[in-house]
């Protein structure tokens, strides 16, 4: 499903948000946004998701107005993504359970999805109970058990730590390359923008305007990061970042902002 963001802008009270953002993107595209703390970037996601709305201009999805959120289009948080009183399989089946499944059916569903973000064994367990790794691949087995058209990713993997995040994004890769929904992904991770994304929409300062497109559909998927030397130099460099390290050794961490 395409979203169509003509001439958005954003803001809250006095604060001027997004001042002018105008995008396509295209069906079965996936588009990272990164850019400054507090820009905006969250902000485009919400209103994707039907949760906020642009102050002026339109946005679309599959050519229709957004007005309301949507299961054709889900949005997945950072943390807390799971319902703390219900078991890993009653929240993955519970995405399914909303929209009018069966309990039985939904659990049935539910427990292969957990197989396939290899979390069988842990049915019955309650997030507190697994670890932040395993939390997120549950919440991402909720994300696309709906078959959602659009998925919004808000920093998925912010809270895990570098190893756990790697592997959770070759994870998500193989999810989104078998479901090929629409992705817009608000990262903080340059790495992983670059890893996963089709194209980067590098962010200003609030208020956002973008500031580079970077392509990156033509560069083969892989956490071998002198395959995107030049790109992610010059993604580095639009956000003021010190360019002098040495992108073909700069170990993974060092490309957060
Ligand atoms: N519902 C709201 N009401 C008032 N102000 C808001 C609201 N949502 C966001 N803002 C403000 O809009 C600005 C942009 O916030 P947003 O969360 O979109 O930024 P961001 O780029 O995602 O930041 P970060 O990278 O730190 O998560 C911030 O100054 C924030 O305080």
């Amino acid at each position: 499903m395409e979203l169509h963001f003509e001439h958005v802008a954003k803001t809250f009270g006095s604060l001027e948000v997004i001042s002018e953002f105008e995008n396509r993107i295209e069906d079965g595209e996936i588009v990272a946004l990164v850019g400054p703390s507090g820009c905006g970037k969250s902000t485009l996601l919400h209103m994707a998701a039907g949760l906020e709305f642009p102050s002026r201009g339109t946005l679309s999805a599959g050519g229709e107005p957004i007005t309301a959120p949507s299961p054709k289009r889900t949005l997945v948080f950072q943390e807390h993504a799971l319902y703390p009183w219900m078991t890993l399989l009653q929240n993955v089946a519970l995405a399914l359970e909303f929209q009018g499944t069966a309990r039985a059916e939904a659990h049935a569903e539910a427990t292969k999805w957990l197989e396939r973000v290899q979390l069988s064994g842990f049915e019955q367990y309650y997030p507190h109970q697994v670890s932040g790794g395993m939390r997120q691949r549950a919440a991402l087995a909720r994300a696309f058990i709906a078959r959602p058209q659009v998925l919004l990713l808000d920093e998925p993997f912010g809270a895990l730590d570098a190893l756990t995040r790697m592997t959770l994004q070759s994870v998500l890769k193989q999810l989104i390359s078998e479901a090929r929904p629409t992705v817009l992904l608000v990262t903080h991770d340059v790495d992983e923008a670059l890893y996963l994304a089709d194209r980067v929409l590098v962010f200003s300062q609030r208020p956002a305007k973008v500031l580079k497109e970077v392509q990156l559909g033509h560069i083969p998927k892989t956490h071998d990061l002198a395959v995107f030397a030049s790109e992610r130099r010059e993604v580095l460099q639009l956000l003021g970042i010190d360019t002098g390290i040495d992108t073909d050794t700069a170990n993974y961490e060092g490309a957060n902002i």
